[in-house]
């Protein structure tokens, strides 16, 4: 039986159950179940806190697991990233009161508040700063007008959040986190069907169907255009002078894709959704 960790809350928590859902797995069912028992996939959810589950795959414990990149790092489990999730995506950065501070280096002998103590030792270390460190478990956008630090170290998505505590984002980027999938070398071969099913659920999400008619002397240019996945599938039409494509396609630029082939000569142009997908 498969032990998979999800997030119990937090921004990750919905997504990630939708995902195992569009997956064919059996989805948490209220926000206080804890563990799920899936017998049909073979598989067995816990719901955690985000959190922990680099812990608990880390120890071997949970075979896999759903968490943010931020938190993988800022943990030191030996669980390791399998692949991105498309999802949750944040930047890690510093901010402070404005004028304050311009560069990292600014930091040596401040107080720098942050949940992800961990991360900001290493961040600090590789760079020679000695910066004073103040663990808060969240709301640290506070802790400077609160008098407990002097800059922070937070998870910005829109920036709503530090633009209302009137602060200013400083510095490079720390690190560039997204909600990933954890697991350790032993333990990954077991789950290999629960990755391909969920890089189905990414490609579903990212990729369209798309039919079109084009005359054979164009094809060459309209397999520039739409290249596929490995290799688009060409049929004979009655009318030897043309052939019909199917291709997948990103979702992101549908239209412009047409306008190009449309523009080389393609005629009937068909997009048509994926609901399931399997490379
Ligand atoms: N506003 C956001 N936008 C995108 N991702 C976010 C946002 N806030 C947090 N995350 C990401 O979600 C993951 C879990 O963080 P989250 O804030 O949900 O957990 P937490 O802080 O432990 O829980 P809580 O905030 O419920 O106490 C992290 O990897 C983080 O980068
Ligand atoms: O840039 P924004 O879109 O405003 O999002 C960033 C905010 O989202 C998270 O807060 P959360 O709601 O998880 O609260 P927390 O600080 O208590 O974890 C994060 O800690 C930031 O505070
Ligand atoms: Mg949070």
């Amino acid at each position: 039986m498969l032990r998979i960790a999800v997030p119990n809350k937090g921004m990750l928590s919905s997504t990630a159950n939708e995902m195992l859902v569009e997956a064919g797995y059996r989805g948490r069912r209220n926000d206080r179940e804890l563990v799920a028992l899936d017998p049909e996939n073979g598989v067995e959810f816990f719901y955690i806190r985000p959190r922990d589950i680099a812990t608990y795959v880390g120890e071997g414990v949970l075979d896999i697991g759903i968490t943010g990149r931020d938190m993988l790092l800022d943990s030191e489990s030996k669980a390791q990233e399998i692949r991105a999730l498309e999802f949750g995506d944040s930047t890690f950065r510093f901010a402070g009161p404005p004028g304050d501070f311009n560069t990292v280096e600014d930091l040596a002998g401040k107080r720098v508040a942050t949940s992800y103590t961990g991360l900001l030792e290493q961040y600090f270390r590789e760079r020679g700063i000695d910066a004073e460190l103040v663990k808060l478990d969240g709301a640290v956008e506070s802790s400077i007008q609160l008098g407990v630090a002097d800059a922070v170290a937070d998870v910005v998505s829109t920036g709503n959040t530090l633009r209302q505590a009137g602060l200013e984002i400083f510095g490079p980027v720390i690190l560039d986190s997204t909600a990933i999938l954890i697991s350790t070398p032993e333990k990954v071969g077991a789950a290999e069907t629960l990755i391909k099913r969920l890089e189905g659920v990414l490609v579903a999400r990212r990729y369209s169907i798309m039919d079109y008619d084009i005359p054979s002397s164009r094809l060459e240019d309209a397999m520039a255009i739409t290249p596929g996945f490995q290799s688009p599938t060409v049929s004979p039409l009655h009318d030897e002078e043309w052939v019909a494509v199917r291709s997948l396609v990103p979702q992101s630029d549908l239209n412009g894709t047409m306008d190009k082939l449309s523009a080389i000569g393609a005629r009937a142009i068909l997009v048509t959704a994926l609901q399931a997908a399997r490379m």
